[in-house]
């Protein structure tokens, strides 16, 4: 069985005020017993989210992380510091780092040799940009984004990643993949990873899908085959969007 994972990526949002109102009403929630609940705060609200959530289900994860274990890189956060605030996951090549802050496939492949150093799990981002899909090389960037960005990786390894399929196209625009073009995709990214490591890894790979998740299409989204959850930008702010998408969780 692979596990169902529902992630909120906060993105640069929620100051530490906000931050403890989400913490209070996301404390009073129930939630269901076979889905593991993330969320990913900016790095100044992380240690506060993870002190007040010790005793509720939830796991706390990073952004981003530098690929060095640290040195002379102003304004960057290493896998250590991450872990020192109780933070063991961390999203790796989500595609806004990837068009603004530059991330290539070589930088990624390092930042994941770091984080499996350190013992963190990662949630690896990849996403192919509308251009691509409109020229039908959709399939051929995710493949090289997998093989350039992760595959480098030993058969253990892959216990401790998630991958998270989000079209470029599809994030923050209100556009979501049909849930077919979800399955599709997944369904290839698994195949991919069986052809490089084995059915029996691919299997057991949990596949999030990301881009314009909202509580009405989640239902839809989560039901296909190869989706085992989602990575939520903008709708995982409010807590009872974020919990409407958890629940719309039914498989
Ligand atoms: O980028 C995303 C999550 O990492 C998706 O963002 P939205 O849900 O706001 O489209």
């Amino acid at each position: 069985m692979r596990k169902k994972i529902v992630a909120g990526n906060w993105k640069m949002n929620n100051d530490i005020a906000e931050t403890e109102m989400f913490l209070v009403d996301l404390k009073k929630q129930v939630f269901p017993e076979n889905i593991v609940i993330m969320i990913a705060p900016p790095f100044t609200s992380l240690n506060h989210a993870f002190n007040s959530l010790r005793e509720h289900p939830v796991t706390v994860a990073g952004q981003n992380m530098h690929q060095s274990n640290e040195g002379a890189f102003t304004g960057e956060i290493s896998a250590k510091m991450l872990k020192s605030i109780g933070a063991n996951t961390v999203i790796l090549g989500h595609s806004e780092r990837r068009a603004y802050f530059m991330e290539d496939n070589a930088t990624l492949a390092e930042k994941v040799n770091t984080a499996l150093e350190n013992e963190m799990t990662i949630i690896f981002c990849i996403g192919e940009e509308l251009e691509d899909r409109k020229n039908g090389k959709h399939f051929e960037l995710i493949k090289t984004q997998l093989t350039e960005g992760i595959f480098h990786v030993s058969d253990e390894s892959w216990q401790n990643i998630i991958i998270a399929y989000e079209p470029v196209w599809a994030i923050g625009t209100g556009e979501t993949a049909s849930p077919e073009q979800a399955q599709e995709m997944h369904k290839f990214i698994r195949k991919t990873i069986a052809e490089n490591y084995s059915k029996e890894i691919a299997d057991k790979v949990s596949i999030l899908y990301g881009g314009s998740v909202k509580p009405d299409n989640a239902a839809e989204i989560f039901e296909q085959t190869d989706v085992d959850g989602g990575l939520i930008g903008g709708a995982s702010l409010k807590v009872e969007s974020f919990m409407k998408i958890i629940n719309a969780f039914k498989k």
